[in-house]
């Protein structure tokens, strides 16, 4: 399975195409769109948020609820480009508009952001035609494309969850029962914390940094159970789920590290406190007896939840700008200011979840087969049975 994505953050909307999903699964707009309101809430979010209602539009590869096999191409428009269609300049402009669009020229570019970097590769003076596509705006599509890959996954009784860590310092226990409880615990809080004393802390951090003009960063954990043993593999590197994985969160706009399992936290433990021992019963076949390694061992899963920790930095607009420099008279100036979030962590998260389970359903396709959902069902509950008493 691959996806592509195209759209303008304040262009008229955006798309994706998914290639290679599975004919027959059962898949609605309710499902997508499910999912992109997650992504739209969370505590922190700028105003944008509030105009955007972010609904999908399935435009093929689905016939009466169900894939057909064919590219699925799902749009969603933006609402906020009523206000930029002279911007964007999509629309004829007339004499009283260019104001407005030299208004909006950026020549400031923001620290920490695409603006100066994006200017310079691509020869852009005004640096809008950089930030329009470096917005993580585009995640949206991003947690289309997701949705469909966890239809996938929740049709086989894999579950994806996420909750938030930590939010400008603030860390919260990792304390849940199982993916389930994480999920209904996570879902009821405003920050995505199972951890509801931490979860208010960390409400506090978040007005405080926006009082001040200032973003905070933080901490997400992706934690996915049900999964078959062997997706990956470890005789490629390119076939490393956990380096795919990765990459994918990395991809992700802001976010700065990734952890599998105990992650960096391994470089001061011995091995016999970092790996996990191998146990077998009846019930639950082979497993292990701790979860150091976050369900990866050789570049595949060995059937213990996933554990995955992505590493968001703080936004970088600010409204109480760092300085920079203007691209037309190089005199130091303060950033431009863009309408901002002030924490985007729990919106981010959602991200981090569904760019994972893109890449695992992408794993299962591959491993189980690749045109015929109920194939790819038969080929797994044989998998299961078999390597339970391999
Ligand atoms: C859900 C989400 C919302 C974001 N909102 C903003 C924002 O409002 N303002 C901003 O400057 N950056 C925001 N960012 C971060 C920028 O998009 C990101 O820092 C930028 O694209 C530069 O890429 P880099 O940080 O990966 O180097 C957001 C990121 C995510 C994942
Ligand atoms: C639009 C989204 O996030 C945007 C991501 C973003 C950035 O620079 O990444 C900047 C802001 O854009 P705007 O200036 O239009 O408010 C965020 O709102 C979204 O998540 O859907």
């Amino acid at each position: 399975m691959r996806f592509l994505t195209a759209g303008e953050s304040h262009g008229p909307g955006l798309t994706t195409i998914i290639e290679g999903v599975p004919a027959h699964l059962t898949l609605s707009q309710t499902d997508i769109n499910d999912e992109l309101k997650r992504r739209q809430g969370g505590y922190g979010r700028g105003r944008r948020m509030k105009i955007e209602k972010d609904l999908v539009e399935i435009m093929s590869g689905v016939r009466h609820g169900k894939t057909t096999g064919a590219p699925i191409a799902l749009t969603v428009t933006n609402d906020d480009f009523v206000h930029w269609a002279k911007v964007m300049g999509i629309d004829a402009l007339h004499a009283e508009d260019e104001k407005q669009v030299r208004n909006k020229t950026i020549s400031r570019p923001r620290p920490g952001h695409a603006d100066l970097n994006g200017a310079i590769k691509y020869n852009h003076r005004d640096m809008r035609n950089v930030l329009e596509r470096s917005s993580a705006r585009e995640t949206t599509m991003r947690v289309a494309a997701g949705s469909v890959a966890k239809k996938l996954l929740k049709s086989l009784d894999i579950t994806v969850g996420v909750h938030v860590l930590n939010i400008g310092g603030v860390e919260a226990e990792a304390d849940y029962e199982n993916v389930h409880d994480l999920i209904e615990r996570a879902e009821a809080s405003d920050v995505r914390c199972v951890d509801s004393a931490a979860g208010e802390k960390m409400k506090v951090a978040i007005d405080e940094a926006k009082k001040n003009g200032d973003s905070i960063g933080g901490i997400v954990q992706v934690v996915v159970e049900g999964v078959p043993i062997g997706l990956g593999s470890h005789v490629h590197y390119d076939r490393k789920l956990d380096g795919k994985l990765a990459g994918a969160v990395m991809s992700i706009n802001a976010f700065k590290g990734v952890e599998v399992g105990i992650g960096f936290e391994a470089a001061n433990l011995p091995g016999s406190q970092v790996h996990d021992e191998i146990a077998w019963d009846e019930e639950q076949g082979y497993h292990r007896k701790s979860n150091r390694l976050g369900g990866f061992e050789g570049g595949m899963t060995n059937g213990m939840p996933l554990k995955i920790n992505g590493v968001m930095k703080p936004i970088p607009t600010l409204y109480k700008p760092l300085q920079s420099v203007d691209i037309e008279s190089k005199e130091a100036f303060s950033a431009s200011i863009e309408r901002s979030d002030s924490c985007a962590v729990p919106a981010a998260a959602v991200v981090c979840e569904n760019v994972i389970a893109f890449e695992l359903a992408d794993a299962i396709v591959d491993m189980f087969g690749h045109d015929r959902f109920d194939r790819i069902q038969e080929a797994i509950a044989h998998h299961r049975a078999e390597a339970r008493n391999f």
